[in-house]
């Protein structure tokens, strides 16, 4: 990395970050995330092709930390595969993939990137519906796959406290005790998001989170949003403009597996060539 993009990280760190300043000289805790070049992930270069069709196709990217970035573009501009490659489903034949300036998400599989505080919230809810709302939250907690034995295991207060901050930002905290399956289609996408929170990810992926949603529904969702960054880094996959406009800081759009443009979404908007592929005219 270069002094100049050193620099530069650094003041989007104390953006992002509320003042904090980026430290070269400390020294940090092992497996902890080197957030100093003020991007929490880092994509250059990358490269997958599919029978010869280049779905990513050179692309380059970073998130600061605490961002809140949306990503946009056309069906098949390569939003999911990115997302695919940046958990560990996919991977790419060429370029380079980092999780804060030190951990290349290239050598660690699927679950690990999951553990290294990387969550990923697909566009279809997958909670387990017959348990009631605190439960999914418990098993989610528990990181455990096994139903009985996460729900007999004693909670710490710790962990009760978590689960009930939860509760609150999702808005779930009067239906705790019901069943998921009786959630409305919004409430079982939060509840899912939920899931996630438990955990404490630093980085957030999601992808069409408001698909299918009320409009009230999507306006609790950008309300979510916007009081989880900080926090937490996320990136947004959305086609619903107006929710984008509800929540975006910057925008970043795909065509042809690599950036078409970035900017702020009157910037995008107003671009000729976001126009030309994805907005109509
Ligand atoms: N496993 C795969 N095998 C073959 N082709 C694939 C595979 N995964 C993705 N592709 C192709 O790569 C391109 C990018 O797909 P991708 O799903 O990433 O786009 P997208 O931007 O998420 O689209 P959408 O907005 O429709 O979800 C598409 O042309 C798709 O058909």
């Amino acid at each position: 990395m270069t002094p100049e993009l050193m620099e530069q990280g650094s003041e989007r760190l104390q953006h992002f970050s509320g003042g904090r300043a980026a430290g070269y000289g400390r020294v940090l805790e092992p497996g902890a995330l080197d957030l100093a070049h003020g991007r929490i992930l880092y994509l250059e270069d990358v490269n997958r092709s599919f029978d010869g069709f280049k779905a990513i196709n050179g692309l380059s990217l970073d998130i600061a930390p605490g961002e809140l970035r949306c990503i946009i573009g056309p069906n098949g501009a390569g939003k999911t595969t990115m997302m695919d490659i940046i958990t560990g489903k996919t991977r790419p034949d060429a370029g380079q993939v980092f999780f804060g300036s030190t951990i290349n998400l290239l050598r660690h599989s699927e679950a690990e990137i999951a553990q290294l505080g990387i969550g990923r919230k697909f566009q279809k809810p997958t909670v387990f519906e017959p348990l009631s709302v605190f439960e999914n939250l418990e098993l989610a907690l528990q990181g455990s796959r096994s139903v009985p034995s996460a729900l007999w295991h004693k909670l710490s207060g710790a962990q009760r406290t978590r689960l009930a901050e939860v509760l609150e930002l999702i808005r779930l905290q009067d239906e705790w005790q019901r069943p998921a399956g009786l959630l409305s289609h919004g409430q079982k996408q939060w509840l899912e998001i939920g899931m996630l929170l438990v955990q404490d990810p630093k980085l957030l992926l999601l992808d069409e989170p408001v698909a299918g949603m009320t409009d009230q529904e999507t306006e609790r969702t950008a309300e979510l949003f916007l009081s989880l960054k900080g926090r937490h880094s996320l990136m947004v996959v959305e086609h619903d403009m107006s929710f984008i406009a509800r929540i975006a800081e910057t925008v970043t759009v795909l065509c042809d597996g690599a950036v078409l443009a970035q900017g702020t979404l009157d910037q995008v908007q107003a671009d000729e060539r976001v126009i030309e592929v994805y907005l109509g005219r």
